[in-house]
């Protein structure tokens, strides 16, 4: 088969540093300002797809690219990719969390002075002609109260710079512990005390189902007729004709804002007709040239390591599979993947329930990444290709199949522990275990429960057979008449002359009529070919 050209569109103005990082290892196509119907057309032909916020990925364009490996986002909010649909089609998508929160927090710092001091207009009147000192008194944001909505790594900066300042810092932050909040020398607060007593609120939280429209026309009612109010995360967060109607009448003192529900801002937007104290930006936030060289570098890289089939640093849709767990349980998570693949061609049939057994030392490993690496081991021999870390859970689920995870720390049979992986569908259950030994160096320890020392190969052979004389030598002659070479061969018994199982390596793989030659002999109970 002919191989196809690696290729990355990148639809967004990015900085020339991540497209030398692409270029290393793939054709860059740079196409900013496709429609949706254009971009559909187009990416079937892609491997990656590179975006800031100016495109929309969309459920129908991530489903026409066929060949879409990765999606990477040159910022922190995803909020323009369909994520759980990228997740259904097994694409990788990974975005930059850190390497524009210094801008986007200036931003906000930026806005809040520029509201106190009313620079904009102060400076529209100057150009204007004018020389006006009165109307442009302002006021200072020091001893005043910041409320902070979202202290995540954003809202954080923003805090401890206006702590600098000698503001007293509040926030509302769900997920943030008292502590955490009291190392960064800011009290938290219900959102509702927030809008009451602050001077300024700025709002570093996502847009997301639940935050939508949080600052509606109650809350911002609740706010001082002389506070500000500054949005530099997400549009939609708040009530744009509450807000526009809050600062006609006199309900509060200002706002900024750089991002909205809609982008780019509609010319017919009610914020448009509101003439005093607002400030908008247009999505300015992550607009320094050192953020942009950071996420491009940041999110260009990711993709590159992925084109070349590594892990990516800032997956958004493999939650506990960082590229430094990859590398660091590399052989444990081969180890996971080849005894699914094994235990689901045992097994055959539908699959209701996985248990993912890690015995004595694996234990003590990250379990999320191993049972994502066994599904995908288990669901690959139907799946293939399509099933990957991404989709691996998602697919489990859909398939009905129940995964029990059970951590067995007690178990000393080997010194880097086991991994044990058991089935049960509708054709019965089968259980493999497997160790991973010095050099990385892979085992099978048992089959179902049977003791055996056997390194996976591409090609094998396994049977359950009666113990007893001439068997081996039959099986041998039946391969070897159809010209199937024997690498190696191991029995597993625990009594003598009760059941068996045999391991045999293949250099090729069993065609369908040897297998019913093979069920013939007398003896042999079951018989499966494996590939892994
Ligand atoms: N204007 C711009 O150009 C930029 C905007 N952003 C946006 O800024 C926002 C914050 O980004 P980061 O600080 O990097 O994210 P982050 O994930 O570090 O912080 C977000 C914080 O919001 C909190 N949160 C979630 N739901 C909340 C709720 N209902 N109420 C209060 N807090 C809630 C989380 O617990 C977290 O601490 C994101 O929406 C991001 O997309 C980021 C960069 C540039
Ligand atoms: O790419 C941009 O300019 C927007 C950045 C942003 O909003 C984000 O990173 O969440």
């Amino acid at each position: 088969m002919r191989r196809l050209m690696t290729k990355v569109l990148v639809s967004d103005p990015i900085d020339q540093a991540g497209i030398d990082i692409l270029a290393q290892v793939a054709q860059v196509d740079q196409r900013v300002g496709l429609s949706e119907d254009d971009l559909k057309a187009m990416i079937g032909d892609y491997d990656a797809l590179m975006i800031r916020s100016g495109t929309q990925v969309t459920a129908d364009v991530i489903k026409a690219g066929a060949r879409l490996r990765i999606i990477g986002r040159a910022g922190v909010g995803v909020d323009n990719v369909d994520v759980p649909t990228a997740t259904q089609q097994g694409v990788l998508v990974v975005n930059s969390p850190e390497g524009n929160t210094i801008a986007a927090a200036e931003q906000a710092l930026a806005l809040m002075l520029s509201l106190s001091r009313h620079v904009p207009q102060a400076h529209a009147s100057t150009m204007a002609g004018g020389w006006d000192r009165k109307k442009y008194v302002g006021n200072e944001l020091y001893k005043k109260v910041l409320g902070v909505v979202g202290l995540g790594k954003i809202g954080s900066h923003v805090a401890r710079v206006c702590n600098a300042m000698g503001m007293e810092v509040i926030a509302y932050d769900p997920f943030i512990s008292a502590d955490r909040a009291q190392q960064m020398q800011v009290r938290l607060s219900s959102l509702e005390n927030l809008f009451e007593q602050a001077d300024y609120i700025t709002l570093h939280l996502p847009r997301t189902p639940d935050t939508e429209n949080l600052v509606n026309a109650e809350l911002l009612g609740k706010m001082k007729s002389t506070a500000r109010l500054v949005n530099c995360a997400r549009g939609g967060i708040i009530d744009e004709s509450a807000l526009a109607d809050a600062l006609t009448a006199g309900v509060i003192g200002g706002a900024a804002l750089d991002v909205y529900a809609q982008e780019p801002l509609a010319t017919d937007s009610p914020l448009r007709s509101v003439q005093e104290r607002l400030i908008l930006t247009p999505h300015l936030g992550a607009s320094t040239t050192e953020a942009q060289e950071n996420v491009a570098v940041d999110v260009a890289e990711q993709i590159r390591d992925v084109l070349l089939g590594l892990p990516a640093r800032s997956a958004v849709n493999i939650p506990g599979l960082s590229a430094e767990i990859m590398e660091r349980l590399k052989p444990h998570l081969q180890l996971a993947e080849t005894l699914g693949l094994l235990v689901s061609q045992l097994s055959g049939g539908q699959l209701q329930e996985l248990e993912v057994r890690l015995q004595g030392e694996f234990a003590q490993h990250p379990s999320q990444p191993l049972v994502i690496a066994a599904l995908k081991g288990v669901l690959s021999s139907a799946l293939g290709d399509r099933i990957n870390y991404v989709n691996a859970s998602l697919e489990a689920k859909g398939r009905g199949i129940r995964v029990l995870e059970v951590k067995d720390e007690t178990s000393k049979d080997f010194a880097g522990g086991s991994l044990q992986l058991t089935t049960r569908g509708d054709q019965g259950g089968h259980s493999v275990t497997g160790a991973v030994f010095a050099n990385g160096d892979l085992r099978i320890t048992t089959i179902d429960e049977f003791p055996v020392n056997v390194s996976p190969s591409r090609h094998m052979l396994l049977t359950r057979h009666r113990d007893m004389p001439g068997i081996i030598g039959q099986l041998g002659s039946v391969l070897g008449e159809h010209n199937v070479n024997i690498a190696s061969m191991q029995v597993g018994r625990r009594i003598v002359r009760g059941d068996a199982v045999m391991v045999l390596s293949i250099d090729d793989p069993i065609p369908p009529s040897l297998l019913v030659t093979i069920h013939a002999i007398n003896g042999i109970k079951e018989a499966h070919p494996v590939t892994l």
